[in-house]
């Protein structure tokens, strides 16, 4: 449970806890905060189509979990006045499955697909005739009688969401009109993140509660939202229901994250490459292992936080534990192929 709240992923969320994420959840382009390149260019593509009364090119959303793929979808149909149906790569089992959906929007809708490096490929094979020229085959009885009949859909548009964009085949990457990559938030973002969600949590938050929060979530906003309520309850049960400073302090070193917002995970990460790798490089797999997590895991959720802060460096020959790890860590560089760090 713990462990989800820092991850950053929706997975193992109970129902009260999905529902407290979609009442936090932006609904316009106006109510979300950050990624402003990316919300500058999508508020073009679909401002024009929807002056020319189409249906806005497929989009393909990527980056690390929590950063706000689904609640960007969500908002590009909204802004496009259109209806969405959500699905995920895994579910999509077969043709039959993907048909069932298209045949069933309207024209200009959304259809979202959760987890799109995850579909199976005869349905992704299926996908692209629906993509690119609104049609699908479907085949109609088995067996003598067994042909297939063209369907011409609704013109509509896909959004894929991934956490893991170099998964993607080339023909599904080369299909998608709008490809936006969403990057971790500052402090400052976060902070009117926390702050906008204490609003509607209805609970009093000091700009320096909210700040301090807000620059160790990870650059992640569901974290972020996930650290507030935690240290909600603290500011409840030990304070005077009003976040400060330190009461954001005693929550976090409750929660484990430590001064620079890293999670027991990551230091866990980095000891691991320290201690039982010299500093590394070594595979993933091997400190995969050697920390009880899966590789796909430590890939997809810490390792890109960590490259990004500067902990870790992603060589040829492995991953390498840098100067600012050891440091972070307190513990002395040694010598590492023969050479000290300066
Ligand atoms: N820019 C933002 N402004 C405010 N809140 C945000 C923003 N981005 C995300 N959030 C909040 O973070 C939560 C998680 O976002 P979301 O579910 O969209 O992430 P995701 O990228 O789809 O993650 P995953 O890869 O795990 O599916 C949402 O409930 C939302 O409230
Ligand atoms: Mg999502």
């Amino acid at each position: 449970m713990r462990k989800d709240i820092l991850k950053g992923t929706g997975e193992g969320m109970t129902a009260t806890e999905k529902e407290i994420e979609r009442a936090l959840r932006p609904l316009s382009f106006e109510d979300f905060t950050g990624q402003a390149k990316v919300l500058e260019n999508l508020k073009v593509f679909v401002m024009a189509a929807l002056q020319r009364g189409e249906a806005l090119d497929h989009v393909l959303l990527h980056g690390p979990p929590g950063l706000g793929k689904t609640t960007l979808s969500h908002i590009i149909s909204n802004e496009l006045n259109a209806g969405i149906k959500m699905t995920s790569g895994p579910v999509l089992d077969k043709p039959s499955d993907l048909a069932g959906l298209l045949t069933n929007l309207q024209e200009n809708d959304v259809l979202f697909i959760d987890e799109i490096h995850r579909l199976n490929p005869v349905v992704e094979e299926y996908l692209y005739s629906a993509m690119e020229d609104y049609k699908i085959d479907i085949m109609l009885d088995s067996g003598p009688n067994a042909r297939t009949v063209q369907i011409k859909l609704n013109p509509f548009t896909l959004i894929g969401a991934t956490t893991r964009a170099g998964l993607l085949t080339s023909p599904l990457r080369a299909r998608f009109g709008i490809n936006a990559r969403l990057e971790y938030y500052d402090a400052v973002l976060l902070t009117t993140i926390v702050k906008r969600s204490a609003a509607i949590l209805g609970t009093p938050i000091e700009e320096e509660g909210a700040y301090e929060i807000a620059r160790r979530s990870r650059g992640t906003p569901r974290i972020a939202n996930n650290l507030l309520r935690r240290t909600r309850d603290f500011a409840q049960v030990k304070g005077k229901g009003i976040i400060t400073v330190e009461i954001a302090e005693i929550a976090l070193r409750a929660l484990d994250v430590d001064q620079n917002g890293l999670d027991e995970m990551d230091n866990r990460i980095l000891t691991t490459i320290i201690d039982k790798f010299k500093g590394g490089p070594v595979g993933i797999s091997t400190i995969a292992t050697a920390c009880g997590d899966e590789a796909e895991t430590i890939e997809e959720v810490y390792e890109p936080f960590l490259i990004q802060e500067g902990y870790l460096k992603r060589t040829s020959r492995g991953r390498e534990a840098t100067e600012k790890a050891y440091r972070h860590l307190g513990i002395v560089p040694a010598y590492r192929d023969g050479e000290l760090f300066s």
